[in-house]
């Protein structure tokens, strides 16, 4: 069974849920957040980009960094995390700019967005873009290379999401929108200290076995086997692997969220399995991301003018 992309056309989050207008309180337990506890429209009725990744801290430099880029007073360090009141996942709001931790894997994002998307539609948010800043291991490319991804593939080169529901299997598309990939890579020429491009992502279960690493605790394939699947990968567009991509492309498309993966590659995979940078090329790395969204926002909110930030500060309120 394949399920069909949403419609986004009053700009309003989907969510394809008729169990929901039926209930009198919505309780995101993993965010620590509610319909009756928390008054969401006027929390967050005014977001227009969420950026999610993996770590919390990454997430909460992220917001701080934003603070800084969006011109408002103070140094941001005291930016609340929103989710204090749980452990699971970190959230951080920035005038229209959420930035959400997600934890590792697809079934950490997935429940992430689940919450995070009924959470924008009880918020009455309207024309919200959703990025995914991450990091992946790259294919054939130079470590530190960004990659936008166009389309998230699975372990099986295919551009699917098999979610199991009850005992079926339910395919889901992962195409990402190809307007959003493109307006993110004529930010990117703005900046010129690395390499980015376009490129499909294969997103896979696991970090190891399933990435075809040899130096996991398991490992039952040869060198030879290893390269043959990467370089087959290659050949089929992959230019990285990371590990939510696909349930990010399809859970977003089909709720109506304009979604784009933007990750940067700590590695070449063709060259090497153990991630050996330095401790600080890695934070760097992790920042490249970041560096092309504040562009992109910055742009799509009229304060990007040839690297000078007009004087923003009493546009937004926190
Ligand atoms: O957003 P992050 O950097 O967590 O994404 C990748 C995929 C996995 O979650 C993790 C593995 O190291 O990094
Ligand atoms: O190789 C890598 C590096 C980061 N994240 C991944 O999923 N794989």
């Amino acid at each position: 069974m394949t399920e069909k992309k949403g419609y986004a056309g009053n700009g309003f989050v989907h969510v394809k849920n008729p169990h929901l207008a039926l209930m009198d309180e919505d309780i995101l337990y993993h965010l620590d957040l509610g319909t009756k506890t928390h008054n969401l429209p006027a929390m967050f009725g005014d977001i227009k980009f969420v950026c999610v990744g993996g770590s919390p801290n990454r997430m909460k430099a992220f917001a701080q960094f934003m603070h800084k880029e969006l011109g408002f007073e103070g140094d941001g360090k005291d930016v609340k995390d929103i989710c204090a009141g749980t452990d699971r996942y970190s959230m951080y709001k920035v005038g229209p700019v959420l930035s959400v931790s997600h934890g590792m894997g697809i079934p950490s994002i997935s429940i992430m967005l689940h919450e995070l998307i009924k959470l924008l539609h009880h918020a009455k948010c309207r024309g919200v873009t959703i990025i995914r800043i991450g990091t992946s291991g790259g294919l054939g490319i130079e470590p530190g290379s960004v990659v936008i991804t166009d389309t998230a593939l699975d372990s099986f080169f295919k551009p699917q999401f098999e979610q199991v529901i009850l005992d079926n299997v339910v395919v889901r598309s992962t195409e990402l929108d190809k307007d959003l990939a493109e307006e993110l890579l004529n930010c990117s020429k703005e900046i010129h200290d690395f390499p980015t491009m376009i490129g499909h992502t294969m997103c896979t279960y696991d970090f190891y076995e399933g990435q075809g690493r040899l130096d996991g605790a398991l490992c039952s394939f040869s060198s030879e086997k290893k390269l043959e699947y990467l370089k087959r990968a290659y050949n089929a567009g992959v230019r990285n692997i990371e590990m939510e991509s696909t349930v990010f492309a399809a859970m977003c498309g089909l709720c109506g969220l304009k979604a784009a993966v933007v990750c940067v590659t700590l590695l070449n995979r063709l060259e090497g399995d153990q991630i050996t940078v330095p401790h600080e090329v890695l934070l760097e790395y992790q920042r490249r991301p970041q560096q092309l969204i504040s562009i992109f926002i910055k742009k799509r909110l009229g304060l990007y003018n040839q690297n000078k930030l007009l004087d923003n500060a009493f546009f937004f309120s926190n």
